[in-house]
């Protein structure tokens, strides 16, 4: 065993008690040596966090939502899951949906996403009123305007990362050398090209989650919707695939909505919009 300090018999030391003691404990004088150390009178500035400015809204709405209803039956219990919800959101804007558990938060996505129908009210998306959409032309503009990730992935198991990649452009009937190009860059954009021959079980939660992303980006929709997309990784995973959604939108003007329990990342969005008991928490109102 080594000796540690405290093993070798010594106090246990405080750095911030040492700095004063050279001061005889005199903490102005101790503050202005730090002054002056940092160079002028202000205070020593803290290590800075990778804070960004808001960015201005365009105005130009990629989904507008009406007044939306849904009421799930089960048997003869009703559930009220969205309570009457209207928002914008903009092209190009990076929107997270946050609240507690039950609030609503998938529901709203799912119906924004057209994987479900309101009970009441409606949502437009890139100018189409989903609701009006037969089955078949809704899971048409589906494929070619909005991406879904969602936490547990769902890559096809025996599929290697390219062949996933290629799948919305397998049902979008892109021709095979086309949707090969476009798997190919998006998997070096998302930083898996060194992964391509790999199946799922052969890659890492976020690495997994990375190749969910390339694939929901295949034909290049306007808009991705990711459900707990960080749900199933540890946070500095986390905040990677939170990086790479920021990249996505600058280089795509890719429009971002997650659902997210995690406040840390939910703040690097360009926006939050809180739920609770399926309506929208008013901005400035602690739910
Ligand atoms: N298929 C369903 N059938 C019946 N009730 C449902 C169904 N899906 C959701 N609910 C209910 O609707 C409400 C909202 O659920 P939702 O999954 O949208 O909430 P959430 O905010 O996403 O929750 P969590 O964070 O736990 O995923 C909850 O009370 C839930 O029990």
């Amino acid at each position: 065993m080594t000796d540690s300090p405290s093993d070798a018999g010594m106090p246990n030391r405080n750095p911030v008690a040492d700095f004063l003691a050279s001061f005889d404990g005199d903490v102005e004088a101790a503050i202005a040596a730090l002054r002056a150390h940092h160079g002028g009178s202000r205070a020593p500035a803290l290590p800075a966090l990778p804070v960004r400015p808001p960015r201005p809204r365009s105005g130009d709405h990629i989904i507008t939502v009406s007044d939306l209803h849904k009421t799930y039956r089960m048997g003869r219990q009703k559930v009220a899951a969205l309570g009457g919800v209207s928002l914008e959101i903009d092209r190009g804007e990076f929107v997270a949906l946050t609240g507690a558990s039950g609030s609503g938060k998938s529901t709203l996505l799912q119906l924004i996403g057209g994987l479900d129908k309101p009970s009441g009210g409606s949502v437009q998306v890139d100018g189409v009123d989903i609701g009006r959409l037969s089955d078949a032309k809704l899971s048409r503009f589906r494929n070619q305007t909005i991406g879904f990730v969602f936490q547990f992935f769902y890559l096809q198991p025996f599929l290697r990362l390219t062949t996933n990649t290629e799948v919305p452009g397998m049902f979008a009937r892109t021709p095979r050398q086309q949707r090969r190009a476009q798997a190919t860059a998006l998997i070096e954009e998302v930083g898996l090209a060194d992964r391509s021959k790999h199946l799922p079980k052969e890659m890492s939660g976020g690495q997994m989650q990375r190749a969910a992303i390339a694939r929901a980006l295949l034909n290049r929709p306007p808009l991705l919707l990711a459900d707990e997309p960080t749900g199933n990784l540890d946070s500095a995973t986390g905040a990677s695939i939170i990086e790479l959604f920021e990249r996505i939108r600058d280089e795509f003007g890719t429009t971002i909505v997650i659902v997210t329990h995690d406040e840390s990342l939910a703040r690097r969005a360009d926006r939050t919009i809180r739920l609770s008991d399926g309506l929208i928490v008013p901005q400035g109102v602690v739910a």
